[in-house]
């Protein structure tokens, strides 16, 4: 049974199973009975309330006897001033407890106070944080609401940790926060992509936009918002938009290969939605494991091997105190998605293409063998019969890889381009509108960084944004074709701005091609994404 209960511990919903709910325990938790410790003494309900944090408490430990039978998990709901909204709470018998319900618990809560922070500061930017880079999707970042002059809104529970020793309150200005000022940060941030800043203690983080702030004051005028979620929740569906005709025709193929565990091959280009796909055919293969994304091209050469199929203890140089399993490992059982595979070195190759043929893997340094059980999907934007021909990828390994090949159009072909602005618009600011004219003006454009471009252009476009709704006239600032000698960031930098330049006309000179950009000047392609989008 999951209760939500108010700040003093009177229960207000509940959803439970049958069987629970009719049995005394679940009787005994129904809306309107008061939990507070004062009335039932130990209880979770009650001491989570009083502690302000997650509290478990089993069986015998409640106070009263008659709950001996409970197992209860609850963990209070805090707004960003550190007040109990209300408690969350999951309760079984006793017999059933089990550990992962308490950390399901307060995950939960975390979301919620997460969720609460984006609906009631929706005319904020909220800003995403965290040491590492992989964590800024999780409940572990911290979230800081910003309004559009820089002063601090509101900051999440993670958030207040990863800045502790900082003047954390409402109203403090973001610049009292990070070394870098508010309006630095913003040229970073409007391109989508995570910068990285220190806060005022001296600690780095990642930081990246999660809700662009609405002007609020605007009145809404009517416009072409898609009246239904362009979504609906099902997991055989693509959960992107997929209307393009050769694209769902495609997409459809991949349910059988699924099914038969084909190795499925992506082509498509940069930001064309590989990654999405691939997802999908992993939700769609039902497969119990993990989805493992290994994106070949930024794994060094002479690490590959030992990445991908593990290492034992001090197999090499460096090689990880006490070995690594490796990503294969860590997909058993579910998907290996291998993106950039163009950029696999060749002696790997080889070692892959033996792994696709027995499925078995042995970690460097290692004597013992295993087998396992993964689905292959692999992707890239390069052409790999072309490679096969210069003698850059083995031709055995693109017949392993391409039992099924998906070819993803690029955005300017799609039949669906209304449909993904209007997507995208509803992710990044619900509450705007776009006119039909400025979709068609979009459409007529070029786009070779495709839909994460398309992103980035409606995000500028709703940052310089007065109205509440974008127009033809809210995409005069884009450069119609190519791009400036130097991005927003780099502008004025006199150190930087000279490299920029060469990542810019590098870019222009490969087609506007980003993973060749970053294999010419040898630098990462998320480097490459910040100065050229
Ligand atoms: N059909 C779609 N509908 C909605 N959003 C999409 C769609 N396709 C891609 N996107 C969005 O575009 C961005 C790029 O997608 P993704 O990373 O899957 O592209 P990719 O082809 O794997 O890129 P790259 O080759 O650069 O790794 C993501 O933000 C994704 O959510």
């Amino acid at each position: 049974m999951i209760a939500l209960a108010n700040a003093d511990g009177v229960v207000l919903d509940t959803i439970s199973d049958q069987s629970f709910a009719d049995s005394s325990a679940g009787r005994s938790i129904i809306p309107g009975s008061v939990w507070s410790e004062c009335e039932r003494g130990t209880n979770a309900l009650g001491l989570a309330a009083r502690e302000r944090q997650p509290i478990a408490i089993y069986g015998r430990e409640h106070y009263f006897r008659c709950h001996g039978h409970l197992s209860c998990m609850a963990a209070p709901i805090l707004d960003s001033n550190g007040k109990i909204l209300g408690l969350l709470d999951a309760s079984c018998a006793n017999e059933a407890r089990q550990q992962h319900t308490h950390a399901l618990v307060r995950m939960a809560a975390a979301q919620i106070e997460n969720g609460l922070i984006f609906s009631e500061w929706a005319g904020s930017f909220i800003f995403a944080f965290h040491p590492r880079a992989e964590y800024l999707d999780t409940l572990s970042a911290g979230l800081v609401a910003v309004s559009r002059d820089g002063a601090v809104t509101s900051i999440n529970r993670p958030g207040m940790l990863l800045l502790a020793g900082l003047r954390t309150e409402q109203g403090v200005h973001f610049d009292d926060l990070f070394e870098t000022s508010f309006g630095v940060a913003m040229d970073g941030l409007w391109s989508g992509s995570a910068i990285r800043i220190r806060d005022r203690a001296g600690s780095a983080v990642f930081m990246v936009c999660r809700q662009i702030g609405q002007r609020l004051e605007a009145q809404p005028i009517a416009m072409s918002v898609p009246s239904r979620p362009i979504f609906v929740a099902d997991p055989a569906k693509p959960d992107f938009v997929c209307e393009d005709w050769t694209l769902k025709r495609a997409v459809a193929e991949m349910a059988d290969a699924a099914a038969l565990r084909m190795p499925v091959h992506i082509h498509g280009e940069t930001g064309t939605g590989k990654e999405l796909v691939a997802r999908h055919l992993h939700r769609l293969s039902k497969r119990k494991g993990e989805f493992v994304a290994v994106n070949c091209g930024a794994i060094p050469e002479p690490l590959f091997i030992a990445e991908i199929f593990g290492h034992e203890r001090g197999a090499y140089t460096n090689a990880r105190d006490n070995g690594a399993p490796g990503l294969a490992r860590a997909a058993d059982g579910g998907t290996l998605f291998l993106d950039e595979v163009a950029d696999i070195p060749l002696p790997a190759q080889t070692v892959l293409l033996r792994f696709l043929d027995s499925m078995e893997i042995r970690a460097v340094g290692g004597q013992k063998t295993h087998n396992i059980d993964v689905q292959i999907v692999s992707a890239t934007n390069h052409n790999l019969h072309e490679m096969v021909k210069e003698r850059m990828f083995r031709a055995d390994l693109l017949y392993r890889l391409n039992a099924l090949t998906i070819n993803i159009p690029p955005l300017g072909a799609r039949s669906d381009f209304a449909l993904i602005v209007q997507h995208l618009m509803q992710k990044l600011a619900p509450e705007t509108a776009i006119t039909d004219a400025a979709i068609a003006r979009l459409a007529q454009r070029s786009w070779p960084g495709n839909i994460r471009e398309l992103n980035s252009t409606l995000q500028r476009a709703l940052i310089r944004g007065h109205m509440n709704h974008l127009d033809e006239e809210s995409f005069n600032d884009e450069p119609v074709q190519g791009v400036a000698d130097c991005c927003n960031a780099c502008r004025n930098q006199a150190l930087s701005r000279r490299r920029c330049a060469e990542i810019r006309s590098v870019y222009r000179s490969t087609g506007c091609n980003v993973s060749e950009t970053a294999r010419t000047l040898n630098l990462s392609r998320t480097t490459v994404y910040k100065h050229v989008l």
